[in-house]
């Protein structure tokens, strides 16, 4: 769901925290429209409001785990993990973090795979920092096609950790209307922008044909 239908309709800080996302077309390849939230990063006020409307919606349900996608779910969890007084754990990609990925103890490290567009990937976490009966909260800053999202849920289930929700700063169209994900609630703060509607859109076409690969 998205906070503009729940609770934080004609919020100002909304339409700051949209602002302040670069678009960038073409990136990683032709045809992406690159929602990019490092220049959220350097707003302060943008980025205090989105850590303080995630806090202000989690503080009281109780959430024990705040689990952070690698790499730009890193960027908000942890915050919003010390504001409300959970631990953080970082759902890695292959192969980042220490552990043996076979024999079942404490130092395993489990694996969920999740499509991409061409392959597959996955996503890593260490089985000792979720118990059973932990409240999730997962984070991460954006949703598509909800694969990622999906394997984190899968990952915090198989410890027993209960998912309470999914929150992201951007919600492509792909979930627009879905407020579910894998019959868990998925909170998204912004709608993705186009171009012709963005601050930072000032990039010369000539950097992106140097990025753009396809
Ligand atoms: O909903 P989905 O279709 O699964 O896509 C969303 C994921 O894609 C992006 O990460 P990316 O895979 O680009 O990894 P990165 O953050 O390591 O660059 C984004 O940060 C999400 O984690
Ligand atoms: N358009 C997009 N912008 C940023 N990250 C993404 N991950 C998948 N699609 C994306």
């Amino acid at each position: 769901m998205f906070a503009a239908e729940n609770g934080l309709k004609g919020d100002p800080r909304l339409e700051a925290i949209s602002q302040a996302i670069r678009v960038v077309p073409h990136f990683p390849k032709k045809g992406i429209m690159f929602q990019d939230i490092t220049t959220l990063l350097l707003d302060h006020k943008a980025f205090q409001d989105t850590v303080d409307i995630f806090v202000d919606r989690y503080r009281n349900m109780d959430i024990s785990v705040v689990a952070g996608i690698e790499a730009r779910g890193f960027m908000f969890g942890p915050s919003i993990a010390l504001a409300i007084g959970a631990k953080f754990v970082p759902l890695r990609k292959p192969k980042k973090l220490p552990g043996t990925r076979t024999k079942y103890h404490a130092g395993k490290v489990i694996c969920e795979e999740y499509e991409l567009e061409y392959g597959t990937d996955c996503l890593e976490m260490q089985v000792d920092a979720v118990q059973p009966g932990d409240r999730a909260l997962i984070v991460d800053d954006l949703v598509a096609t909800g694969g990622t999202l999906s394997a984190a849920i899968r990952l915090l289930e198989r410890m027993g950790a209960q998912v309470v929700e999914c929150g992201c700063v951007v919600g492509l169209p792909e979930v627009k209307g879905q407020c579910r994900l894998n019959g868990k609630p998925v909170y998204i703060l912004v709608e993705p922008r186009e171009i012709d509607n963005c601050r930072h859109a000032d990039i010369s076409s000539e950097f992106l044909n140097v990025q753009c690969s396809g």
